[in-house]
């Protein structure tokens, strides 16, 4: 007997099968996420509503292709009519040999007198064949210069859009949505409009063979076509309703594998014992996805079952008209059977036609999310001045406030405060008294909503924002560990600069005590640290930290900002970065720290509050007046003395 693994999977009869069944996610975490409501719009709307926008995202779909490629776009469309004329004449060519052939006298005369229609039946046949694969083709080449196009304008906005504009909720939900699904779906509009256009194109040269050959039969072409296209749009709408649950059930899949099959959570996941969690988890979101996945099988088998029976009532019915009008000599037999030709020619041209409508509508929701956000993020790039700026004297913050979005209270409360070139400058508070977010502000990564930031008197916002980026350098808090080599990591500090004035990368590298560590990887400078990818390495929090230090260094700026430098940095590798972090004449370094032993040689400390400044002056002038800064430094002094001292004891 096979050996079952791990915690039994609760019973068929556990509450979220039953609430499945009732037809109602029980799990919130099921819920449609935002991005889903596109789908669920689609879902509700009638196909009459679909085809009334029709004109209007053809438009879209032919602009935007246009816009990426003229001759593409001119070759998918002009080549599938070419190729719609070619049918009409294939199948009037085809009425031709039959005539001949349902002829009377002998057959080898009935054959030659075929023949030349025969022969431009199949010149018709093969022409068609050739314009279409080469539609094909040039449909093929539209689709990756418009993924192209579109994904470097959503990067192009993301990286250009202010920093605050992430912190608003709106922003990210529409950012994720234009990435996850509205980027995507601009190719797919374009391909859906081609698809569209091949099939009306067929419909069309289809009838008008009809209409040539014998207008009564159009008639019997509608009636075959309109269950044929009723029976389609509802057979599209249930595979979109499959669809949209697979989703769902995905999504929250693909959380549960990232946390179940993850080397990153992996340590934690033992380490707390949660395997047994994480898989109840699974059985409980996979018994209600399941019941519903049964669910829309059934009514899938059941719509198809009812739209197939129509249908061939519908062709029955065709049938039977024709019939009619054989027998009654209305219709002759050649044409009566290129009418049945044409019929099946009909009906697979107008499932392509109703597949790419249904399609195109649904993708031009997404695409719209797409538009939105670039709208969005265009009106969040800053502007800024125009005033250039080549490091400073002084830096002022005159009551400079910031309050994030939908937040209570402000997160930094009318602080001023001035930073002098040559200076070391320390923030000091307790956690989220507002010490990043103030080095934010002075950094110019955060406009104030209160107050004015001041470089030498000129207000931070007449100032080229640019000019003013290249002025700071932010070792962040919390840094993100880029998947590049050690040199590129070291170098993005200042990646466009040639080899003029400023540290080498290894120089950087050794004033952060980096070096030694760099040189022991396999590939030195030239190791990837990402291990995902072949020979990638990882490096330790401390390690990493030292080349963040290394790249802030590397970028050598008039303003240098260290969010808490040395958190994760060994005593030694901490020393090291210290004795760079200096005063330099060029240069005005701010520092934020726990480690109050680091601020006490600082020209400046400021402590924080709640986002308030509460107190201002130097380490001696701070430790003679009672208040947090001397509370908070004996606080920490009094840890080592008392180690101190255990120590001496032990002696
Ligand atoms: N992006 C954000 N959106 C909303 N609130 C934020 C954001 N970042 C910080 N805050 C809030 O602003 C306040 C100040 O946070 P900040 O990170 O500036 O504190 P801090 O003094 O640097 O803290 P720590 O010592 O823990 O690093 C906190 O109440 C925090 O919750």
């Amino acid at each position: 007997m096979a050996t079952v693994i791990g915690p039994r999977p609760p019973s068929d009869g556990d509450a979220p099968a039953e609430d499945a069944a009732a037809g109602e996610s029980p799990l919130p975490e099921l819920a449609d996420g935002h991005w889903m409501n596109r789908a669920t719009e689609f879902a509700h709307t009638s196909f009459w509503a679909v085809a009334r926008r029709l004109p209007a995202l053809v438009r879209e779909a032919v602009g935007l292709a246009w816009a990426t490629s003229r001759r593409d776009t001119a070759a998918s469309i002009g080549l599938n009519i070419a190729a719609g004329v070619l049918t009409t004449c294939g199948l009037l060519a085809t009425t031709g040999v039959l005539r001949q052939l349902f002829a009377a006298g002998p057959t080898p005369d009935r054959i030659r007198a075929a023949l030349p229609a025969l022969l431009l039946a199949a010149a018709a046949v093969t022409g068609r064949g050739a314009l279409t694969v080469a539609a094909g083709w040039a449909q093929a080449r539209l689709i990756p210069q418009i993924n192209y196009q579109v994904e470097l304008r959503l990067f192009e906005a993301t990286t250009a859009v202010e920093l605050a504009a992430f912190d608003d909720a709106g922003f990210a939900e529409e950012m994720d949505r234009a990435r996850d699904r509205g980027m995507a779906e601009a190719a797919s509009i374009v391909d859906h409009t081609v698809n569209l256009v091949t099939g009306v194109v067929g419909v069309l040269a289809t009838a008008a063979a009809v209409t040539v050959i014998q207008p009564v039969l159009l008639p019997c072409l509608l009636l075959a076509a309109v269950p044929e296209a009723v029976t389609a749009v509802k057979l599209a709408r249930r595979q979109y309703l499959a669809i949209l649950a697979w989703i769902t059930r995905r999504r929250r899949m693909f959380m549960l594998a990232r946390l179940m099959a993850d080397r990153h959570t992996a340590a934690e996941i033992r380490a707390y014992q949660m395997r047994d969690f994480l898989l109840a988890e699974y059985h409980r979101m996979m018994t209600v996805e399941t019941q519903a996945q049964l669910r829309l099988a059934r009514s899938q088998t059941v719509t198809r079952a009812m739209g197939l029976s129509v249908t061939g009532v519908a062709a029955f019915a065709v049938y039977a008209v024709l019939g009619g009008l054989l027998l009654t000599g209305v219709v002759a037999l050649a044409a009566a059977a290129t009418a049945l030709l044409a019929l099946q020619s009909a009906r697979s041209s107008l499932r392509t036609a109703v597949f790419a409508t249904n399609s195109l509508y649904e993708d031009a929701l997404y695409y719209q999310d797409y538009r939105d956000f670039l709208d969005r993020a265009g009106r969040r790039i800053p502007t800024g001045g125009q005033q250039a700026v080549d490091g400073f004297e002084r830096i002022d913050l005159d009551r400079v406030s910031l309050r994030y979005p939908d937040t209570d209270g402000a997160a930094v409360d009318e602080v001023s405060l001035t930073i002098r070139r040559g200076e070391v400058v320390a923030l000091v508070g307790e956690n989220g008294s507002g010490k990043t977010t103030l080095a934010k502000l002075i950094a110019g990564l955060y406009r104030p909503t209160g107050g004015a930031i001041r470089w030498d008197g000129v207000d931070a916002a007449e100032l080229d924002p640019r000019q003013v980026a290249a002025q700071v350098a932010v070792m962040s808090q919390d840094w993100w560990k880029f998947p590049f080599t050690a040199r590129q990591n070291i170098r993005v500090g200042r990646h466009d600069r040639a080899d003029g004035p400023g540290p080498s990368v290894e120089s950087a590298a050794r004033e952060a005590a980096a070096h030694d560590m760099i040189s022991e990887l396999p590939f030195g400078y030239d190791t990837l640290l990402d291990r995902q990818f072949k020979d990638g390495q990882d490096l330790s929090g401390g390690q990493w930290q030292r080349l963040v230090a290394a790249r802030g260094l590397y970028r050598d700026a008039r303003l240098l900002i260290c969010d808490e430098p040395s958190a994760a940095l060994d005593a030694r590798a901490e020393h090291a970065l210290f004795q760079h972090l200096r005063r330099r004449p060029d240069r005005a370094v701010v520092l934020i720290t726990h480690r109050l032993a680091n601020v006490r040689h600082a020209d400046q400390i400021f402590v924080l509050d709640h986002g308030r400044l509460v107190q201002h002056g130097d380490h001696d002038a701070l430790m003679a007046q009672a208040g947090p800064y001397r509370e908070l430094f004996e606080l920490q002094a009094a840890g080592y003395l008392a180690g101190a001292g255990e120590a001496a004891a032990d002696r």
